[in-house]
């Protein structure tokens, strides 16, 4: 990876929900942003309490401090991306749109979080339709799973055909391109992009890992480094499942449950800090 000059430097912001245990989250896309030579920023929308074996309380912050940190990061800062995560509430999400359109935020990743891996509710129910009302239509990409997609569309998804139909169905919900993950599913983690016209295929095949904490997370705060670096947003997509690819391939067993992905592993590879080389 080039170093680039302070002037050069690229700034992207999360906001997004804490994890704990730092494999989901803000601190996954913070360690994300960083593997990608992106200086982080962050906007809190909530505190969890969660390790590697669930999601144990969570902690919804006011609206008053989300308009605060967006105003005191905006005002100040020039952000390149912005991506979203666990936004839990409808006042959230209302308060996180006004802001987006008040500072005229631009690349927009927004990953629709609704149920953690252990079966939390990190977004209420009662507040699915203010994501898909007042958010969605800001998104420069939009990255659902399986059980996500399930959720918007009212429809099972399961099938790469039906993949590509939740895709288009989402991309009428406004978002200027649909990355359909396919961790869910059986055989090739299999992912769709939707631009409006064309379904493009990202493939990998399935890694048999156990540690796959914060795998949505990772993605979709890469995709975000990826365009604040200035990449279109196919190029941004793909290195972003590159890297994803990675990160599983070499996933951390920490913890006694789902351990975290590995953001570090090319850049530790590259300056020969890998024990094991
Ligand atoms: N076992 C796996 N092997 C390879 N890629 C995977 C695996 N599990 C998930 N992925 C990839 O990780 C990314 C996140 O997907 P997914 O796990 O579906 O998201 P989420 O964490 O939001 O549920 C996608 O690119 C998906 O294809
Ligand atoms: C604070 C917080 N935000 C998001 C998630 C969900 O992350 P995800 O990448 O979908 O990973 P899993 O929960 O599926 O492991 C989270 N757990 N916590």
């Amino acid at each position: 990876m080039t170093l680039r000059g302070e002037e050069n430097l690229k700034k992207a912001l999360t906001i997004a929900g804490s994890d704990s245990s730092g494999g989901a989250g803000i601190q996954a896309d913070l360690k994300a942003f960083s593997a990608h030579g992106v200086y982080g920023m962050s906007v809190i929308t909530a505190v969890t309490a969660q390790n590697t074996q669930g999601v144990f309380a969570v902690q919804d912050m006011e609206t008053a401090i989300i308009d605060e940190q967006m105003k005191a990061i905006f005002e100040d800062i020039e952000v390149d991306a912005v991506k979203i995560g666990m936004v839990s509430r409808s006042e959230t999400i209302r308060a996180i749109a006004g802001g987006l359109t008040r500072y005229k935020a631009r690349n927009i990743v927004i990953d629709p979080v609704m149920i953690s891996k252990s079966g939390y509710h990190l977004l209420r129910p009662d507040a699915v339709k203010a994501l898909l009302t007042c958010l969605l239509p800001l998104a420069t990409v939009v990255t659902p799973n399986l059980p996500e997609a399930a959720e918007m569309t009212g429809k099972s998804v399961n099938s790469l055909k039906d993949m590509e139909k939740a895709a288009a169905a989402i991309f009428q919900m406004g978002p200027r391109y649909v990355l359909l993950k396919g961790g869910h599913r059986e055989g090739d983690a299999t992912d769709i992009l939707f631009d409006g016209e064309t379904c493009y295929y990202l493939r990998s095949p399935r890694i048999a890992a156990l540690n796959t904490h914060g795998t949505g997370c990772t993605l979709s705060a890469a995709i975000a480094a990826n365009l604040a670096r200035g990449y279109i947003v196919q190029e941004a997509v793909s290195r972003a499942k590159e890297y994803i690819t990675t990160a599983i391939e070499h996933a951390l067993s920490i913890g006694k449950g789902v351990g975290p992905t590995h953001h570090f592993y090319t850049l530790y590879k590259k300056a020969g800090m890998l024990t094991d080389e």
